[in-house]
């Protein structure tokens, strides 16, 4: 917690304003942060100076890895966070790739678990890694990337978090997460979340140790609109101790996680929490 607290001090204090096309908003943004959570002592990364809605960001990252591409899927799973972008934005409305409502195109997951080859067809990287990393390799390329250049007219956002390496130590899995653009009041909020989980589910059904997750953020930015809450409000709440959050055993391979896991398979434990705080979402 304190380090995402001192990520959004740093950009209050040395953020330089940079104006986005894409959203009409003006941003105050640094470049670069990297960020450390402690998934092998069960340190939640979870924000405690407002209230996080942390079973709407499992079940993005959920949604990922099954390769969901429709907001309607995501809403099953049990959020809302990609209505807007699959059907309030302008450019995305009237971008002819676009096959009607809810629809997202080809991102995150939908890249990830069939990501095309230069020489035809596909691959699914989630499920070779997956089948690596339980026979004991780490090929020093444990990629998953949802980020394909070639694809972005074909879906409504860029990937945010865009690539997740693991790495093998003995029987301790690693995680190193790389975000190009980062909305610290409501995305990060998610963001260190999901990185925590994913560390933390594919340890468990590829038997191994939990270690660390090492989150690089490049671009991390405020929107205008967010600054007073985040400045007036956010920061000058005192933090409480971290949660612990507690993943249903018998989770135990990928199938699982792409049939029958739902959010009442995750648990949090001990969150004491400030009140609410409703920022404004730039679609
Ligand atoms: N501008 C922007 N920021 C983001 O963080 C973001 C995007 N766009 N587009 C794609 C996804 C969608 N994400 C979202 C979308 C909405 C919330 C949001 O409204 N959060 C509220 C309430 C969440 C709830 O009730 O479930 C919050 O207080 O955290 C958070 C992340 C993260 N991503
Ligand atoms: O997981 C996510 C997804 C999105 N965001 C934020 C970062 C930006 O504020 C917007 C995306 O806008 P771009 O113009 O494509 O950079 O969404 C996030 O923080 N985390």
């Amino acid at each position: 917690m304190k380090q995402y607290l001192d990520l959004c001090q740093r950009i209050v204090d040395e953020g330089v304003w940079v104006d986005n096309k894409r959203t009409n908003k003006r941003c105050l943004t640094v470049i670069n942060a990297d960020l450390t959570y402690d998934v092998a002592n069960n340190q939640f990364p979870l924000v405690t100076t407002r209230k996080s809605f942390w079973k709407s960001a499992i079940a993005e990252i959920l949604g990922y890895l099954r390769g969901y591409q429709n907001a309607a899927q995501f809403r099953e799973l049990g959020t809302k966070t990609w209505d807007a972008n699959a059907n309030e934005n302008e450019a995305w409305l009237a971008n002819p790739h676009r096959k009607g409502k809810d629809d997202m195109g080809l991102i995150y997951g939908a890249l990830g678990r069939a990501y095309p080859k230069v020489t035809g067809g596909s691959v699914d990287l989630l499920k070779n890694i997956v089948d690596d990393l339980s026979n004991g390799i780490d090929n020093r390329g444990e990629i998953l990337t949802f980020l394909h250049p070639g694809a972005f007219e074909l879906g409504c956002l860029r990937p945010c978090m865009y690539e997740h390496h693991f790495s093998l130590l003995g029987d301790t899995l690693y995680l190193n997460s790389t975000q190009r653009s980062c909305d610290v009041p409501l995305g990060l909020n998610f963001n260190m979340v999901q990185v925590y989980v994913l560390l933390a589910l594919m340890a468990q059904i590829t038997g191994h140790k939990p270690g660390k997750a090492y989150h690089k953020i490049v671009n991390a930015h405020i929107y205008e609109d967010q600054l007073e809450p985040m400045r007036d409000i956010q920061l000058k709440r005192e933090p409480f101790p971290a949660p612990k959050l507690i993943i249903n055993p018998d989770i135990k391979s990928l199938e699982d996680i792409e049939t029958w896991v739902t959010l009442d398979d995750f648990k949090v434990e001990g969150y004491e929490h400030h009140d609410a705080i409703s920022y404004p979402f730039a679609v």
